[in-house]
């Protein structure tokens, strides 16, 4: 059940922050640097991954949503959020350090008190309730001084997460789900992923935070100080970005602050037990659309009357407006755009970002 606070305008002092960055290279040809993964619908939901964010979090925030995107998606995502609030625009990528650090200093003149939970562009997330009801108890964890991340329980060793070592029993907050963060380790090798997912002692790393704006600053300036000034310059003299954010030391916020406060015992985990995905590739494109396999194991994004199926298992995103036909393939991934299509296998889909470095290795940069 929702608490009180999540209706009508959410919980009045958090602002929901969405960096919008990264160009998804192992979705290629569907995202490309121009138009990344967070601006598609890869769900069939008619709701890109970017306005399906928004959407979640409106319950929790009302309008307090600010996205930190780089200059060449501006706007894209203004045409896909209109009623956006605060759009801060990047003059170039510097990771999701300096661009969450932004909106710290940002809601941070606005409220000292502020607190704001961040939140990837590009995620999938199910049982809202529970999200919502997780999300409220990192909240009043971070009221009280924690940098508080969602933890999801492993399904599988994987690599291309970072992953959070569980400690006691927070004793403080009414957040019964939240406990000690020992340490967190950034993707490890898949040995190690076994031996954490075996322990039980691990979560998945979402890259999901929630902390007080002016927390997050003091946390950062113990590893950045001059960042932290810098971030303030800017966000009291906004004419200033252009000058002062090229000087930003690029660094993501796991670096700059989730592992050196984990170490000095700043950081809590509120176990989240919703399902989570990343859509990292083509192959967890697949399993989030398993729902919509036709009776044959195929499943399509886009426009079903166009995928043509006798005998295949698989993926088939049909985006070009031709008919595609797949016969007798197994595990096939089929990604049909207007200027490019990839045939692949579901096994092979981690290597689709090896193609985008061909790409470009090979003068074809307008095709990524
Ligand atoms: N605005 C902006 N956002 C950025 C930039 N760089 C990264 N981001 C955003 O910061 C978030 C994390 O960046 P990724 O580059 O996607 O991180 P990752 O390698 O996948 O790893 C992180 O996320 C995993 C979960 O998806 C975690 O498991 C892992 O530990 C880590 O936190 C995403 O929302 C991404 O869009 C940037 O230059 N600008």
């Amino acid at each position: 059940m929702p608490s009180a606070e999540h209706v009508v305008d959410g919980i009045p002092d958090l602002t929901a922050v969405i960096p919008a960055g990264g160009s998804g290279t192992r979705l290629w040809p569907l995202s490309r640097a121009g138009s990344p993964k967070f601006l598609h619908d890869l769900t069939g939901s008619g709701r890109t991954l970017l306005q399906a964010t928004v959407d979640r979090l409106r319950p929790l925030v009302g309008d307090r949503v600010m996205v930190v995107t780089g200059r060449r998606h501006a706007d894209a995502v203004r045409a896909q959020v209109p009623e956006l609030r605060d759009l801060l625009v990047e003059p170039s990528a510097r990771d999701s350090m300096p661009a969450i650090g932004l909106a710290a200093a940002v809601l941070e003149r606005r409220d000292p008190q502020a607190v704001l939970a961040s939140f990837a562009a590009d995620h999938v997330i199910g049982d809202l309730d529970v999200f919502h009801d997780r999300v409220g108890q990192a909240v009043r964890a971070a009221r009280e001084g924690w940098l508080v991340t969602l933890g999801i329980s492993p399904t599988h060793p994987a690599t291309g997460f970072g992953y959070i070592r569980v400690g006691p029993r927070l004793q403080t907050a009414d957040s019964p789900d939240s406990h000690h963060v020992r340490a967190f380790v950034e993707k490890p090798d898949a040995e190690r992923a076994r031996t954490y997912l075996e322990s039980g002692d691990y979560l998945w790393n979402a890259g999901m935070f929630v902390v007080r704006a002016t927390v997050l600053l003091e946390l950062l300036d113990q590893q950045h100080p001059r960042m932290v000034e810098v971030l303030r310059e800017i966000a009291a003299a906004p004419a200033r970005l252009e000058e002062l954010w090229g000087t930003l030391t690029a660094v993501a916020i796991d670096h700059a602050v989730a592992e050196p406060a984990a170490a000095a015992g700043r950081v809590a985990v509120v176990k989240a037990p919703f399902d989570w995905d990343d859509v990292g590739d083509f192959a967890s494109l697949a399993d989030l659309l398993e729902d919509s396999a036709d009776d044959q194991g195929l499943r399509v994004l886009g426009d079903p009357d166009k995928v043509v199926n006798v005998g295949s298992t698989g993926v088939v995103v049909a985006r070009s407006g031709r008919t595609v036909v797949t016969l007798g393939l197994d595990d096939v991934v089929v990604v049909d755009t207007a200027d490019a299509l990839l045939v692949t296998t579901r096994e092979r889909a981690q290597e689709v970002r090896n193609v985008v470095a061909l790409l470009h290795g090979t003068g074809r940069e307008e095709l990524t």
